[in-house]
């Protein structure tokens, strides 16, 4: 379906101090390596996800996947063809729902579906078929006849969604689609792909920061980081690396007593965030704490304490991820 090897994409890097600052003045710098020697496999009728944190490289490397952005190196096969040499073809193969809508921002809800139509090479009464029925199916005939522009922010990434499924793309390729959606709307969009799968074995590329719609919607994910997949399976394989370990999280009411030296001991391996602290540990272990925490003198500084099993947050943080986490800030 899509093979992907040795790819790897260098931006150059911006001169320090702008336009005027830092000329003749220390090393020069050097570029960016986005994406950082990928390979891929990507099988016809999954959903297959892209995670990683703000600049791991996931956007660059779904403009190449799509043929607008050319590698320095390296291979893309799609469906048989040569991406590199052809980017052209993509077009004809990927409906692809990008971070930005302002190309369609001017049209209505119910022009842009058609538009997208007829641009993919449906006449026009199949155009406006697709068209009436896949507003139909998200629930976007009401807001069929206003502009882009003058609806919410969930809105518009829902009816680009709609524009992007118009014209029968064996893949569809979507850069973080839900974001900024109601629980409703978000629903809508996973059953259109579902659809999609189920009766045309449509192939999903999904960009996402959403561990917990990750771990729902995909089949098989890629955790990039710093250009670079470091992990590739299925949600569950991948929590089974981290299976024996716990996250227990520690609010705390004001300051936390580092006077008792168990909390000052636990200090050490937390991860804060004002008054919360965040610690990745066996189960025994993580018992252990708790007990610790909720008896004795600790417990009236406790504001709130909770358990979790890992997702694949800490999945990311296990596998040494350079950032923080993955939650887009
Ligand atoms: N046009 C560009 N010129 C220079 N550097 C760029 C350009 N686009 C991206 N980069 C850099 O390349 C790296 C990867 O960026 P990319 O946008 O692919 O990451 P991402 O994983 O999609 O991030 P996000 O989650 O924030 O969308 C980052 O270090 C970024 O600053």
């Amino acid at each position: 379906m899509w093979t992907v090897r040795g790819l790897v994409k260098s931006y150059p890097a911006g001169r320090p101090g702008g336009r005027f600052g830092a000329r003749g003045r220390g090393p020069a710098p050097t570029a960016v390596r986005a994406n950082d020697g990928i390979d891929l496999d990507i099988r016809r009728g999954e959903i297959f996800g892209l995670l990683g944190p703000n600049g791991a490289g996931k956007s660059t490397l779904v403009r190449q996947l799509t043929g607008l952005l050319r590698p320095d190196h390296g291979t893309i096969r799609l469906l048989g063809h040569d991406l590199v040499a052809h980017p052209e073809r993509a077009a004809r193969l990927i409906g692809y729902l990008g971070q930005e809508s302002t190309a369609l921002d001017e049209l209505t809800v119910a022009l842009a579906a058609e538009t997208t139509g007829r641009l993919r090479g449906l006449d026009v009464r199949a155009a406006r078929a697709q068209r009436d029925a896949v507003l139909d199916e998200l629930g976007l005939a009401p807001l069929a006849d206003r502009p882009l522009a003058r609806l919410s922010g969930g809105q518009r990434r829902l009816a680009c969604f709609a524009a992007a499924l118009v014209g029968d793309r064996p893949m569809l390729v979507l850069d973080e689609p839900t974001t900024g959606m109601d629980p409703v709307a978000r629903r809508a969009v996973w059953a259109a792909v579902d659809r999609r799968r189920a009766e045309a074995g449509v192939t999903v590329l999904l960009v996402t920061h959403n561990v917990i719609e990750a771990e729902t919607v995909l089949d098989r994910v890629a955790v990039l980081d710093r250009g670079r997949v470091i992990a590739c399976d299925t949600p569950a394989g991948l929590k089974a690396t981290v299976a024996g370990d716990v996250r227990l999280d520690l609010v705390w009411r004001d300051e936390a007593p580092l006077g008792l030296p168990e909390i000052a001991a636990l200090r050490e391996r937390a991860e804060t965030a004002g008054r919360r602290w965040t610690l990745r540990m066996p189960q025994e272990r993580a018992r252990a704490v708790v007990a610790s925490v909720t008896a004795g003198p600790a417990f009236a500084a406790l504001d709130d304490f909770t358990l979790a099993t890992p997702s694949l947050e800490d999945v990311y943080l296990a596998l040494g991820g350079s950032e923080k986490g993955l939650v887009k800030a």
